[in-house]
């Protein structure tokens, strides 16, 4: 397949490494230096993007994958109050758009333990839930799109939590998220509940980048020829 790198960073350079050891060509490497080279791309000369850009950055490269015809995976965080507005484009494009916010394998069996667990303290009200994500410095946004799906899914199943707070103090309605910026963190994320007695905790550890690259790269591989928006359960449940 022919990739285009939109987005050539640190994710885009360890998408490059393990796309070219799957046999993929690329057909692009765009930055914030020479985005302008995309308007001398043939359609036909992509048969799927790969963005992970800026929160700033990832909506118009969306849109404008999106009008090229190319199907786009997007792993950028931090713009996700545009989803519906991208959504929404990819069906009028009868286009192709997968989204996640996290790529990796063993997160996203994190994202399932989550729900189980909380869906088990469901009837422990005096555990109190709350959560740490601990990144490079780099990092732009905060919190990190994964802790936002951990959040999410605690909502799903403790009905008195109606919204994530960005700090570490938090009211009965709020999951709190603290996030941390250290040194070359690659990701990791907490999930736990307190109480008075004791604590219960989940944590996973990303070693490098490598897993998230090997996810989008699989994305890209499975996405081309199909139409709608797409995420993670698509791709993991469906051969
Ligand atoms: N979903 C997932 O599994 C993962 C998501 N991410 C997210 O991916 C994004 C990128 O992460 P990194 O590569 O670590 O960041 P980075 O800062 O190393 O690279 C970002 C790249 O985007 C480019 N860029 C900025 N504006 C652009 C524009 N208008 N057009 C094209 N390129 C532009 C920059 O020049 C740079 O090359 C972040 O939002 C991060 O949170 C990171 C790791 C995993
Ligand atoms: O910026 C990063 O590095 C990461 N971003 C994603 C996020 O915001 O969750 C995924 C991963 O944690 C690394």
């Amino acid at each position: 397949m022919n990739i285009l790198l939109l987005g050539y960073g640190k994710m885009g350079k360890a998408i490059e490494q393990i796309a070219l050891e799957r046999g993929h060509q690329i057909a692009g490497r765009i930055d914030i230096s020479n985005r302008a080279d995309l308007d001398q791309l043939t359609d036909d000369a992509v048969d799927v993007v790969i963005e992970f850009s800026s929160p700033e950055a990832a909506v118009d490269n969306i849109r404008y994958s999106l009008k090229r015809g190319w199907p786009v995976v997007s792993g950028t965080t931090g713009w996700l109050s545009h989803r519906d507005e991208i959504e929404e484009l990819c069906r009028t494009q009868n286009g192709a758009f997968f989204y996640a916010s996290n790529y990796s394998i063993g997160v996203n069996l994190f994202f399932q333990l989550n729900k189980v667990l909380a869906s088990f303290m469901r009837k422990y009200p005096s555990y109190r839930v709350s959560m740490t994500e601990i990144h490079h410095t780099e990092k732009k946004d905060a919190p990190s799109g994964t802790a936002i799906t951990l959040a999410e899914g605690i909502m799903e199943h403790l009905s008195q939590k109606t919204r994530w707070i960005n700090q570490t103090t938090a009211a009965d309605n709020e999951v709190a998220i603290e996030s941390l910026r250290e040194g070359t963190v690659p990701g990791t994320h907490t999930v736990r509940y307190d109480s008075d007695v004791d604590r219960i905790e989940i944590t996973h550890v990303a070693h490098s980048r490598q897993g998230f690259a090997l996810g989008a790269v699989i994305a890209a591989e499975w996405l081309p020829g199909r139409t709608g928006v797409f995420g993670m359960n698509d791709l993991l449940t469906n051969e």
